[in-house]
Order: C-alpha cells, then structure tokens, then sequence
C-alpha cells in the first residue's frame, strides 16, 4: 500500500485538494478531524487540555471552546507546545490504528492529510510527500476571507507552522494553488498518473 502524505499550510488548500483525492474513491486520513475526535468530552485528551488549560476554555455544554483555545496557543508558542503535547501523541494512535486498517482491506493507496507533516516530523510514515503550495500573499488573503479573522489572528496562525517555502524545499511533489481550482485538479491528475496511482 502506498502511503501519501498531503500537507502545506493553514488556508494552503488542503482540504480542497483532499475533497479532489477522495472524488478519486482513495482513502483520507484526515489529521484535523481526528484532532477533533480525540478532544470530545470524556476522551484522555479533553481531561487533560481542561486540568491545563482550566475550564475557562469550555462552552457551556462543555465543549472545547476551539476559538477561545486556539487565541490562546496561536499567540504563544509554550503554550501551543503545551496543547500539542496532549493532542499530538492520541491523534497518532488513531492514525495508525487506521492505516492498519485500510491495509488489512488491501487498499492499493491512502492519503494522510497531515497540516503539520514536517513540523511533526512524520515523514516516515509516508513513501510520498505532497506539498499544496500558495504564495504568502494568497495564503493571507483565503485565511483572512475563509475564516473572517483579523490580519493579526490570521498573522498568528501562519507563523506557528514552518514558512510553506521552507516546506517546498522537503516534498517530492509541489501542487502550486495560487491558481485555479480547476488547474490544481489538473496538477493533481498529473502527480498521480506520474506516481502510478491512476
Ligand atoms: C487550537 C485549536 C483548538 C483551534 O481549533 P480550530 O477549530 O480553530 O482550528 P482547526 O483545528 O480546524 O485547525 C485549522 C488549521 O490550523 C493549523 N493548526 C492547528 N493546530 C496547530 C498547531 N498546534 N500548530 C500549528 N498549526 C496548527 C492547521 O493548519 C490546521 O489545519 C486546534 O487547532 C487544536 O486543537 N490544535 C492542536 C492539535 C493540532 O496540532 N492539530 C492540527 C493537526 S493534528
Ligand atoms: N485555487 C483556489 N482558488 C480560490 N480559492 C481557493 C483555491 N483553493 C482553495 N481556496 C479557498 O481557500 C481557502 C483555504 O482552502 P482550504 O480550506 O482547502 O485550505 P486548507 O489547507 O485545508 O486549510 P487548513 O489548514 O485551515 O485546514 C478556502 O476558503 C478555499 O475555498
């Protein structure tokens, strides 16, 4: 089974280049919707981001106020290092406890989408690396327009990844999605009739 790993930066268009993979019928592991899984209440990781982070940060039915959280780790970095310590090491066991899975079913390929691939230092779990690329510019501006941030709020989040031109330097292959949707799917096709997935 070949592994894929997808990654690049906040608002890079992962999820839009991951929506185009699934239209393919490939599997995803999605890395942001496990990291939500793994902090609803009751599970290991939700006990120990409110016996840290104290229940200020919960909404009143007792969920992780992900906003009110993410203010906070996205302006400082111990305590990003603090948060990432507790979510990191469950989102893994997750992840591998599906990559298991889709091998024992006899999947030819799985993508593992995986915003912090690098910084994470989880390259060896993949045999490719699939880099979604934009300029900073452009990044900025989806980031600001997807999520009505602040340019400072936006700022933040983009500075607690490793700069994307840094990224281009570690994939095998580079999507550039400063472009069209539809010539990222193109870019896309091509990467993988190159890699033999098609
Ligand atoms: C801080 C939290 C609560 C903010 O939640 P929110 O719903 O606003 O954002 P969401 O989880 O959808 O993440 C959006 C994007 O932010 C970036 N991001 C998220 N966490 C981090 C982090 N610790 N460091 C750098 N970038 C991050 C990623 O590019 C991600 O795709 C949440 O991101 C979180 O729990 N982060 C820690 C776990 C983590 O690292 N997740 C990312 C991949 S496993
Ligand atoms: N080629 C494109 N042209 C115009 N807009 C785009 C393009 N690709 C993505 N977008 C838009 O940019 C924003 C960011 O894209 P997307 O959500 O796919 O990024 P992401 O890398 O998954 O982000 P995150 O790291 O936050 O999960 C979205 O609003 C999306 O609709």
């Amino acid at each position: 089974m070949i592994k894929i790993g997808l990654t690049g930066g906040i608002a890079s268009g992962k999820s839009t280049v991951s929506a185009m993979i699934k239209n393919f019928g490939i599997p995803i592991i999605d890395a942001d919707i496990i990291s939500r899984e793994v902090v609803e209440p009751g599970e290991e990781a939700y006990k120990q981001i409110v016996a840290s982070f104290g229940s200020d940060i919960l909404l009143e039915n007792g969920q992780i106020n992900r906003k009110k959280l993410g203010s906070i780790v996205f302006q400082d970095a111990d305590q990003r290092i603090i948060l990432n310590n507790i979510v990191h090491p469950q989102v893994r066991k997750s992840m591998l406890q599906k990559i298991n899975f889709y091998e024992k079913k006899g999947e030819k390929a799985i993508v593992l989408d995986i915003p912090l691939l690098f910084e994470g230092k989880l390259t060896g779990w993949v045999d490719k690396k699939l880099l979604v690329y934009v300029d900073p510019k452009t990044q900025l501006e989806r980031l600001i327009n997807r999520d009505h941030s602040t340019e400072k709020q936006a700022l933040d989040r983009i500075r607690s990844q490793m700069p994307l031109d840094e990224k281009k330097a570690l994939a095998d292959a580079i999507i550039d999605n400063n472009g069209s949707v539809d010539n990222t799917l193109q870019q896309l096709k091509a990467i993988f009739r190159q890699w033999h997935i098609f």
